[in-house]
């Protein structure tokens, strides 16, 4: 199959895809879910490549993994787990078995928990030992941290909570400059961690209980835990009654949907909430139920595996033209890098194509006054992914927010046409001629044919930016399941975790560097000599 794709690619590479629209073809190559629109008809896909790409979801078998998916099969072999993140948002949907069993009334019963503790401190009943809850500290790491601080920021205009910080990093300077705006007495923290070992988090955790306990009496009274290990949370003295806890077929990267979305349902209330579980789940009917061709996640992926595993394009840039989804490119490079950075497939032999992208980005504007530069006149070609909303939540900026959106369309349109050397000539003819208007003519020219899509919505509220985080995680299943990985494990994080457990006593010197290698004994020796 991937003979046939590359022959493809090769017979059509050579052309502008610009000339490849009809009249017809914007509509052709985009697809709507409600009132969200995805459209890729600015790439060089046409009716062939989308035929053979699609082929390619039904060689896989994408659709008996998908409903494996949905319905509770062990699809995460390597560890024997369900891959369910999306019993969590299913919460009127169809009973969901794992092992014979139906999660969802669990599934709700921890939700209706959330929601008492959340309206709980939203509203006073939930109090800190000096008071009212004023702040929340959210401390987890990776998929403990980036979904609810990326949501959170997402949905600011929906901010009618307390305060919420995220503390992430094991360097001292991310919890202490979090802590240094916070009352201990009014302060509520949250210890995120799905299995409550990960070094990082549970270090952070005790510099919190420390600070607070030099404020109140009662520090553990004022944490509560997110996990899946309710016998590591009691250890760390944190009542019952706040810890909310979840099952292991929910990976970390894909947890925010339940407990450890908290802080952000704190922020933002559970009516909120519901409604980006809701968005999340209208994504799920969709992807399950959709024709290939017209399936968002599907063509968001085949869109993936066209411009990275066909046409070579190793990475791919995330560009939000909405200021609040600027934690977007990082999620995603945890959701996505995390998911499909593998080498082998499932049953343990190499690739034969390459794996998951190299995902980057910035919001726009701010990208194009720093490395747009490079997409637009670099020797790589860097397929870009544009996302912009048609309205902003600041209505009397209607004006500004008209100014980001023609920003936003202008680049995917300066990508595509470029400016060839006879119209950079002409744009300086009236300052240099002969050798030197050659010259300077070269530097304005740009090759265009650079592909893009963009993803519009009409505003970003909780239940599109449900839908946008289901379509990535989708997106994420589909291009795993055409290259045959698990997309559920994360192994290749194992061996910088052992590495750093066993340079900690090297490090502080308790041991020598003997057996190190000379880089990393020369470094240990350098820090310890400059005051470590
Ligand atoms: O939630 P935790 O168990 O603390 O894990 C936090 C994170 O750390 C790990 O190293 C994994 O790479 C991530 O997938 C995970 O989200």
């Amino acid at each position: 199959m991937w003979d046939k794709l590359n022959a493809h690619h090769e017979s059509v590479a050579a052309r502008r895809f610009e000339t490849l629209f009809d009249g017809g073809r914007a509509e052709d190559f985009s697809v709507r879910v409600g009132d969200m629109l995805f459209d890729y008809s600015k790439t060089n896909i046409d009716a062939e490549g989308r035929a053979l790409l699609i082929e390619l979801l039904e060689r896989a078998d994408v659709a008996g993994r998908r409903e494996a998916m949905f319905s509770g099969a062990p699809i995460n072999e390597t560890e024997g787990r369900a891959v369910l993140h999306t019993a969590l948002r299913n919460i009127n949907g169809e009973p969901v078995t794992v092992d014979g069993q139906d999660v969802m009334p669990g599934v709700r019963e921890t939700l209706e928990r959330m929601e008492a503790f959340a309206a709980d401190v939203r509203e006073g009943r939930f109090t800190g030992q000096g008071g009212r809850i004023t702040d929340v500290v959210n401390i987890g790491i990776g998929g403990s941290d980036l979904g609810p601080a990326m949501a959170t920021l997402a949905l600011a205009p929906y901010h009618d909570g307390p305060r919420c910080h995220f503390v992430s990093n094991v360097d001292p300077a991310d919890i202490a400059g979090v802590l240094r705006g916070c009352d201990p007495a009014t302060t509520l923290v949250i210890v995120a961690s799905k299995t409550f070992t990960t070094i990082e988090t549970m270090t952070n955790a005790r510099t919190a209980k420390a600070w607070m306990s030099e404020t109140v009496s009662e520090p553990a009274a004022q944490f509560a835990a997110l996990s899946t290990a309710a016998d590591k949370t009691a250890d760390f003295g944190i009542a019952p009654e706040r810890v909310f806890g979840f099952e292991d077929w929910v990976g970390g990267r894909y947890s925010m949907w339940g407990p450890i979305g908290l802080s952000l349902m704190i922020a933002i209330g559970p009516r909120a909430f519901r409604q980006f579980l809701a968005g999340g789940a209208e994504m799920d009917r969709h992807f399950r139920a959709a024709d290939w061709s017209e399936n968002m996640p599907a063509l968001l992926a085949l869109v993936g595996i066209w411009h990275n595993q066909v046409c070579g394009h190793a990475t791919r840039a995330v560009l939000p033209y909405d200021n609040r989804l600027s934690r977007l490119p990082a999620y995603l490079q945890q959701l996505e890098m995390e998911s499909n950075g593998k080498r082998v497939s499932m049953d343990g032999a190499e690739l034969s194509v390459q794996s998951g992208p190299i995902v980057w980005g910035e919001p726009g504007t701010n990208g194009q006054h720093a490395f747009y530069q490079l997409i637009h006149q670099g020797t790589r070609v860097v397929p870009c992914e544009f996302l912009v909303a048609a309205r902003g939540a600041e209505d009397d900026l209607h004006h500004q927010h008209q100014l980001l959106v023609a920003n936003c369309l202008a680049q995917s349109e300066a990508l595509m046409k470029g400016r060839t050397l006879d119209e950079a000539r002409a744009k300086v003819a009236d300052k240099f001629s002969g050798d030197e208007l050659e010259r300077q003519a070269s530097h304005r020219v740009f090759p265009g044919n650079r592909p893009s899509t963009t993803l519009a919505y009409p505003e970003l509220d909780p239940a599109t930016l449900g839908r946008i985080i289901a379509l990535y995680e989708h997106r994420v299943f589909v291009e795993g399941a055409v290259l045959g990985i698990n997309s559920y494990d994360q192994w290749g994080v194992e061996l910088g975790k052992e590495l750093a457990t066993g340079l900690q006593p090297v490090v502080e010197g308790r041991e020598s560097t003997d057996g190190k290698d000379g880089s990393t004994a020369g470094l240990v020796n350098f820090l310890r000599q400059s005051g470590m």
